[in-house]
């Protein structure tokens, strides 16, 4: 059976990051792509030239088109720019019921261009991340969720648990921001009380550009497949990490990561991630 997929985020007209990520990232991973696009930006490895919404009405319409047609195993989203479009989206989703939602919150491309309001801030919080199974921010988006800033291990705890607090069944800390030695860890938490690092080499590597959406479509990937939300989030790792080791090095700037490697690379893929209790 095929399974299917809904991504409600940004356009990446460079092609890195954003819808054009999350579709590459489902086929690779054997999943049927389906899109409802939330804001077209301009936008290359340098950075975002420009950012063009589409309106409330229009993302709700394109949900619809996809639900009202698909059996859809798992929802993701990433950028969502306003509150009008959160509250479209968490209104929409609703009212098919319950899904596997995995909520990217998208606040700020590599190059400092805002993908999110301010004033969507409170509507994330209030109205999408209760729906979330699992939520996956950056260091500086878990910052602005939790209200505390981020410096020790402890603060990403705290900050984990503020998230969970807020009504999302499990987070992933991702460590992209937040250097370990060597080493990229990311902290996985869940409301059931589940518990685990992911401990990654460190790559040296200024192709980094979509690294949080190709990671986070991975996770939709495999929980539309059936997978436990910790079993999702462990082989997205591994994907992430052989798509960063093995970048493309296009464009002048940050460049993409490669969506190939991790089918390429089979058993071998992401061989160094190490899970810590
Ligand atoms: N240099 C690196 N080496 C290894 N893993 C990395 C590196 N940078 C990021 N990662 C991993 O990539 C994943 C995404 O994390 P990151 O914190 O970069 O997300 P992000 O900031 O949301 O990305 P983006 O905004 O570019 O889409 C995590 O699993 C993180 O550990
Ligand atoms: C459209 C879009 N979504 C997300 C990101 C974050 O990487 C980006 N740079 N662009």
């Amino acid at each position: 059976m095929t399974v299917v997929a809904l991504t409600i985020a940004g356009s990446d007209s460079g092609g890195g990051a954003g819808i054009q990520a999350d579709l590459k990232t489902f086929q690779e991973l054997g999943v049927f792509g389906t899109s409802a696009l939330t804001a077209v930006t301009a936008q290359n490895t340098r950075g975002v030239h420009g950012v063009y919404p589409i309106d409330a009405q229009g993302v709700t319409a394109q949900i619809r088109a996809v639900m009202d047609d698909f059996n859809v195993g798992a929802v993701k989203t990433g950028m969502l720019f306003s509150a009008n479009i959160i509250q479209a989206v968490a209104e929409t989703l609703q009212s098919y019921g319950p899904s596997a939602l995995v909520i990217d919150p998208v606040m700020i491309a590599k190059g400092g261009a805002s993908l999110l309001l301010d004033e969507a801030v409170q509507a994330m919080k209030e109205l999408l991340i209760p729906l979330a199974s699992v939520i996956t921010p950056n260091i500086p988006e878990a910052e602005v969720l939790a209200s505390m800033s981020i410096k020790s291990d402890s603060d990403v705890v705290e900050a984990a648990n503020r998230l969970l607090k807020l009504g999302a069944k499990a987070v992933v800390m991702k460590g992209g921001h937040r250097r370990q030695a060597n080493y990229a860890e990311d902290l996985f938490l869940s409301a059931a009380g589940e518990r685990f690092t992911l401990r990654s080499e460190w790559i040296e590597t200024k192709d980094t550009h979509g690294t949080g959406c190709t990671f986070s479509a991975a996770i939709t990937a495999q929980i539309a497949q059936g997978k436990t939300i910790a079993e999702s989030v462990i082989t997205a790792k591994h994907f992430i990490q052989a798509a960063i080791a093995d970048g493309l090095t296009l464009g002048g700037g940050h460049g993409p990561t490669n969506h190939w490697a991790y089918k390429r690379l089979g058993k071998t893929a992401g061989k160094d991630v190490v899970l810590i209790d």
